[in-house]
């Protein structure tokens, strides 16, 4: 299988903090990835590298062979823990917008998204509940047909059935050899759905494990692991 994200020797600097120094991991087309760690291990720094957004690092991120910037954006879709919706604007108006602006989006998977979610594109984006806006910036994510999706804890605020149920249906929205980066603190919400794992620790990853090994060859299941990398 090919490697969708290769990450070799990057080193990133933030004010006087040095974040990653020489890391490295890859991740293959057609995965589903937990990214996990602690507070401040570095989880959200990588998914802004991987999207494009922090500059300034040295050694190589390439996605899809090229390296990252202004190209791989155009097939990378990541989903951030803020919005920059104007509070007035209507779902269906935003739906508008991202068709516009990016070539891989597909409008009626939005609004199917949409129907999955109970959400109505009529209803304005500042009166939605802070559980229902992060539904609807996840829809946004997937109505994209990107080769990457870089999910960034996004369900934080759902209450846990609708959770259960949207997490347990991100396979249906995305493409077979399209990837997906998560990251969470709920271990146990994702752990039916990954294929690997990678815990970060002190911006380093410490350990990149197949779910398949984890279960049958270590008898663990993710929040066992969990307890065994950071327990130290
Ligand atoms: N603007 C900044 N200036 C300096 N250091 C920063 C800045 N933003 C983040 N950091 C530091 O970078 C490190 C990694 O932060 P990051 O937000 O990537 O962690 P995280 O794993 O996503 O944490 P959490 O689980 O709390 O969301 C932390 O030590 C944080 O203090």
């Amino acid at each position: 299988m090919n490697d969708l994200v290769k990450v070799e020797q990057l080193s990133y600097r933030k004010g006087m903090k040095q974040i990653f120094n020489a890391l490295d991991f890859s991740i293959q087309s057609g995965k589903i990835i937990a990214l996990i760690g602690e507070n401040g291990s570095g989880k959200t720094t990588i998914m802004r590298l991987l999207a494009g957004l922090a500059l300034n690092w040295k050694g190589q991120i390439l996605i899809d062979g090229c390296v990252v910037g202004t190209k791989t954006k155009s097939f990378v879709a990541y989903l951030e823990d803020k919005n920059n919706y104007q509070p007035n604007q209507r779902l269906e108006e935003i739906i508008s917008f991202y068709d516009r602006f990016y070539t891989d989006f597909d409008k009626r998977r939005a609004y199917e998204l949409l129907r999955f979610m109970n959400l109505s594109e009529s209803e304005k984006i500042g009166n939605l509940s802070k559980g229902n806006a992060e539904k609807f910036a996840l829809s946004m994510t997937l109505a994209r047909r990107a080769k990457l999706y870089l999910l960034d804890e996004p369900l934080s605020g759902v209450d846990l059935l609708s959770r259960e149920k949207i997490i347990q249906s991100l396979l249906q929205w995305f493409e077979e050899d399209s990837s997906i980066i998560i990251t969470t603190h709920q271990l146990r919400e994702i752990e039916n759905i990954i294929d690997e794992v990678l815990f970060l620790r002190d911006g380093k990853i410490i350990l990149h494990e197949s779910l398949e090994t984890m279960k049958e060859v270590k008898h663990k299941d993710l929040e066992a692991l969990y307890r065994e990398v950071y327990e130290i």
